[in-house]
């Protein structure tokens, strides 16, 4: 018999769970769905009327939701390929299936060690410590249970593993090639991400060379010119790029991170740029920030301007992305097997760029909200 290469272990995980944002199914769900995501946030209801629209445009339905049913099935053969026999579930903050009813779900199957995927590839209080937050609610929501607690770590954070890259690689030629051939060659490329308030980046999580905060800028732009050097690898054409801004909210008088997408269009136009290739980074999927904002939003402006422009799509389900969370799911069990003593060595960590891979803990405080609020799985 030939021997057979030693399964990975995901001990001491016994499950995964897949937690992200939510969106409405239909119409009716609209405003409930905004209800939930802006309790507590002082958002403007002018504001919230208008991103009602967005989604009323597209029938009640954020695409979201069927992105991450793919993405649970993606995730579910991956596993099934490489001999993991964990169970992954999936759970949202702000529609169903609610985290709390997945947590208590998980509980009630006999779960008690889990690993937890983050749809948010970056550092920030909203793509990382509010889902912190949701998990500490879901724990004490089932203490009130009388349910047993299971212990739940975050991955780390992903953006700059290659399994995430890559596809952004990729997607980028795509949306290059969908240019007219005689403007490609001289095409900007705008890397866009949420914008967040400057006063939320700029205490985002320590990054080397960028003090105390600022991780969530510097992270950006490590993706963005790692994409931008392949890209020139591939096609030997050097295309300018910048990382901008999109989907601004709150109070006018707040600062929040610019340039906005739509500016930045008007400005290369203005420059004499033929083209342009929008390239999500800042989001895992192809959802109502992106068929909104960009595809329907920037386009129009761009078309106003005369400006041709393409959009990269985001990972989504994509194969690689999904070995990626394998990865990143077996190198923290061996990381906290390690801690236990029942390893010999710590795991490779996988990170392309200059900044390498984050840490598996948030350190204590960072990404504040603005009122303290408990959170699940740091080091706080
Ligand atoms: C950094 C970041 C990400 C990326 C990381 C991650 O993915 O987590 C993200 C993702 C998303 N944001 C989404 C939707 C919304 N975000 C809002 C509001 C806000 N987002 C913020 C930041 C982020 N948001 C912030 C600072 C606010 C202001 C209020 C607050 O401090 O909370 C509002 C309220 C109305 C408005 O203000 O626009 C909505 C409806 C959806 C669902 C899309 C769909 O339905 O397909 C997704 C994936
Ligand atoms: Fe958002």
């Amino acid at each position: 018999m030939p021997e057979q290469p030693p399964q990975p272990s995901p001990a001491p995980y016994d499950a995964v769970l897949l937690l992200s944002f939510g969106g409405p199914e239909g119409p009716e769900d609209v405003v409930p769905f905004l209800e939930n995501v802006t309790r507590g946030r002082g958002i403007p209801r002018e504001r919230l009327k208008e991103v009602g629209q967005h989604y009323f445009l597209f029938g009640g339905v954020s695409p979201i939701n069927a992105q991450n049913r793919e993405l649970l099935h993606a995730l579910r053969k991956d596993f099934a390929e490489h001999g993991l026999d964990l169970p992954v579930y999936w759970g949202n903050r702000n529609w169903a299936p609610y985290l709390t009813d997945t947590l208590r779900e998980m509980v009630t199957d006999g779960h008690r060690r889990i690993a937890v995927l983050a749809t948010s590839a970056y550092a920030s209080y909203s793509g990382c410590r509010q889902y912190r937050e949701n998990l500490a609610d879901a724990l004490a929501a089932l203490e009130g249970e009388g349910l047993p607690l299971p212990r739940v770590d975050k991955l780390r954070h992903y953006f700059n593993h290659p399994g995430f890259v890559r596809p952004m690689v990729d997607a980028t030629l795509a949306a290059l090639a969908e240019l007219p051939e005689g403007l490609r060659a001289g095409a900007h490329l705008a890397f866009t991400t949420h914008s967040i308030p400057t006063a939320a980046a700029d205490t985002s999580g320590p990054v080397p060379d960028h003090g105390e905060g600022g991780a969530y800028v510097a992270q950006h732009l490590d993706v963005a010119r790692l994409i931008a050097e392949a890209v020139r690898e591939e096609t030997g054409a050097v295309h300018p790029w910048r990382l901008v801004y999109q989907s601004r909210s709150g109070a006018p008088h707040i600062p929040w991170l610019e340039p906005d997408i739509c500016d930045h269009l008007e400005e290369l136009h203005g420059e004499g740029v033929p083209a342009a290739v929008m390239v999500p980074i800042g989001f895992v999927s192809d959802h109502m920030e992106v068929k909104y904002d960009l595809d329907t939003e920037a386009a129009a402006k761009a078309a106003d301007l005369g400006l041709p422009v393409a959009r990269a799509s985001t990972v989504g389900a994509d194969p690689r992305f999904a070995a990626a969370v394998r990865d990143l799911l077996l190198e923290r069990a061996a990381t906290e097997r390690f801690a236990a003593g029942d390893a010999p060595a710590v795991p490779e960590r996988c990170a392309l760029g200059a900044l390498g891979p984050s840490h598996d803990l948030c350190p204590v405080g960072c990404c504040p909200a603005r009122s303290p609020r408990p959170a699940a799985a740091g080091a706080d």
